[in-house]
């Protein structure tokens, strides 16, 4: 049994179609993220789940009972916003304790599940500081303390590093993830973020306008997107025209090619034909043995350090494709404006509708 099942969920603000009918099941244990662009509408749906909103049509099931009616502190959720929500005039341990406020537990037993809590987010020996006394990472977990201390069922959690700069929110990502392997508890996790849904999930439903495109596993989704939405919002893909003839694929710039039914995302027909920028390489860095062969020419390059990434144009092809290449100690960078031999592999290719 899924420890969380939606079923037809719709939600309207006034006019607005928030949530365009939901069916989603997660289990116990999961590390389960709510991934899509900016007003496609997770908030609402983990907003949903904890409570803070109710739902329209449709059925939400926590650990089998229905939550119809049922208010956000009654249900087996907690839910972690971003730093800020902790109590700036509490120290660490006043904050962590306030989770607590409406418990029975002795002033004791109290004391010591705050301890557990703040041993579990790494800041034993903080309790007696204050909020301006810690880094925006401490902060954050003290947020995840104080939500951690009722020992819900499912944790909630809205975009909680999104305040956090790039190094201290890789490690939060890390230690997120480590955590929740050790409690065990659900975990929900809302994010725009692509890298960070990919790292730290067992699964992540993609949304787009209200509703799921696709419920996967990192790898599936990035080796197998449903559609082309999915295709273009996770990582990036290079579309290229193709036609389907006689069972052989056309591919502008490229050249024809078989697939396997396996790589056919839609129906068959025009299509476009989708490549990842790692699925192609530049034969005049790193030779490809097997590879197919096509020219064309260097537009543009951004060189990162331990990657470089080529804009490449083809003739027959609107724009350019992305080649991105993994930098090696002495190999060579290419110049804009050369000529371009591009390795390209039929089996790295997915079709889809036009
Ligand atoms: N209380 C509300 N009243 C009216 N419209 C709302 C309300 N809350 C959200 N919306 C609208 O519903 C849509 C979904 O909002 P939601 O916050 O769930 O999106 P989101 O995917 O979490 O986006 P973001 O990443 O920007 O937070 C948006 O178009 C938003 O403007």
């Amino acid at each position: 049994m899924s420890l969380i099942d939606l079923s037809g969920v719709q939600k309207w603000y006034g006019e607005y179609h928030a949530l365009r009918g939901i069916d989603l099941q997660i289990a116990a244990g999961e590390f389960f993220s709510l991934l899509g662009p900016s007003g496609c509408g997770k908030t609402t749906l983990l907003r949903t789940i904890a409570g803070f909103e109710g739902i329209d049509a449709g059925t939400l099931r926590i650990d089998g009972l229905d939550m119809r009616g049922v208010t956000p502190d009654r249900r087996p959720t907690n839910m972690v916003f971003q730093s800020y929500a902790i109590f700036p005039h509490l120290t660490v341990a006043q904050n962590v304790a306030y989770g607590l406020r409406r418990t029975a537990d002795g002033r004791e037993e109290k004391a010591r599940r705050v301890g557990e809590a703040l041993e579990m987010v790494g800041l034993g020996g903080y309790g007696g500081r204050r909020p301006h006394e810690l880094s925006g990472g401490q902060r954050q977990r003290v947020a995840l303390a104080r939500a951690l201390v009722l020992r819900p069922k499912v944790l909630l959690l809205d975009e909680p590093l999104s305040a956090l700069d790039r190094k201290m929110r890789e490690t939060m990502q890390s230690e997120l993830r480590r955590l929740q392997r050790q409690v065990g508890i659900t975990f929900i996790l809302v994010t725009h973020d692509q890298e960070e849904a990919l790292i730290m999930s067992d699964r992540v439903a993609v949304m787009f306008e209200g509703a799921i495109a696709q419920v996967a596993s990192p790898q599936a989704l990035y080796s197998r997107p449903a559609d082309r939405r999915v295709a273009d919002f996770l990582g990036a893909m290079n579309f290229l025209p193709a036609e389907v003839r006689d069972g052989r694929v056309e591919i502008a710039g490229l050249g024809a090619c078989e697939v396997e039914p396996e790589q056919v995302i839609g129906a068959g027909g025009m299509a476009e034909a989708g490549m990842r920028p790692e699925a192609m390489t530049m034969l005049d860095v790193q030779p490809g043995e097997g590879l197919r062969e096509a020219a064309g020419t260097i537009a543009d390059r951004a060189y990162y350090g331990d990657m470089t990434y080529y804009m490449v144009e083809l003739p027959g092809v609107p724009g350019h494709v992305t080649v991105s290449m993994k930098n090696r100690p002495g190999s060579a960078v290419l110049d804009v404006g050369a000529p371009a031999r591009i390795g390209w592999d039929p089996r790295a290719v997915l079709l889809f509708p036009a």
